[in-house]
């Protein structure tokens, strides 16, 4: 067994997925793979781990999203989580993943890799700030990971969370540091939960979040 073999075991055990979902997952991760060695789409260093790192760090979205059909997942970069929890969702029906990235050669990968593993997903090769507000209505659930800071992070998911989206945020373990930064300027109804697979991460969990309106 390879080191990589090894890491995709552990990662599966954390985060079980069916049989079609693996070969799915086993698929983006192939054609991450060749993408890697001309694009940046993961800290190189990450690689030998991409399955606990990368796979079921995304995967382990999935049960805190609920039975949620239209989902988007800002900054996509590589496809972490939001091309991962496609894959995952790709038989629920009427799932639509919107993918938002603004560096064209990622949302290129983005977009073959949706095609080769037949995922239900939209990739828009903007910036969030120009395209969220017209992609916003009917959106359930906004997803990031290593997109901003959280007062900067909720910018660019308000316009979701405003339309009644709940946000689902991997971060990092400063993340109480950051939810007392952003009590200066928003009302945030918000809960941290342990990451499965990084005893440093924690992912947030935004039900509501309101900017405080600036006294006059
Ligand atoms: C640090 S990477 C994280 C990528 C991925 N979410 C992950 O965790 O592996 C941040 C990504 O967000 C994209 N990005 C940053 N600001 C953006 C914006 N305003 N609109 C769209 N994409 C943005 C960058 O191009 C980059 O691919």
């Amino acid at each position: 067994m390879t080191s990589t073999d090894s890491d995709r075991a552990r990662a599966l055990r954390l985060t079980p997925v069916s049989r079609e979902t693996e070969d799915r997952l086993v698929a983006i991760v192939a054609l991450l793979e060749k993408w890697q060695r001309t694009i940046n789409l993961i800290a190189p260093a990450s690689l030998p781990q991409i399955w606990t790192r990368h796979i079921a760090d995304s995967l382990q979205l999935v049960p805190l999203a609920g039975e949620v059909r239209r989902w988007v997942d800002l900054g996509s970069g590589g496809g972490f989580p939001g091309l991962v929890v496609a894959a995952a969702l790709a038989e629920r029906d009427g799932m639509d993943v919107i993918l938002v990235e603004s560096d064209t050669r990622k949302a290129a990968f983005l977009r073959e890799a949706a095609r080769i593993g037949e995922l239900p997903v939209t990739v828009l090769p903007a910036r969030i700030e120009q395209v969220a507000g017209q992609i916003a209505p009917g959106v359930e659930l906004v997803s990031a990971r290593a997109l901003a800071p959280l007062p900067r992070l909720l910018d660019l998911a308000y316009p979701f969370l405003a339309q009644g989206a709940r946000g689902l945020f991997l971060k990092g373990q400063d993340v109480d540091n950051e939810l007392t930064e952003t009590a200066k300027s928003w009302r945030i109804n918000a809960r941290i939960t342990e990451s499965l697979t990084d005893t440093s991460g924690r992912i947030l969990t935004v039900e509501t979040a309101e900017p405080l309106t600036p006294a006059l």
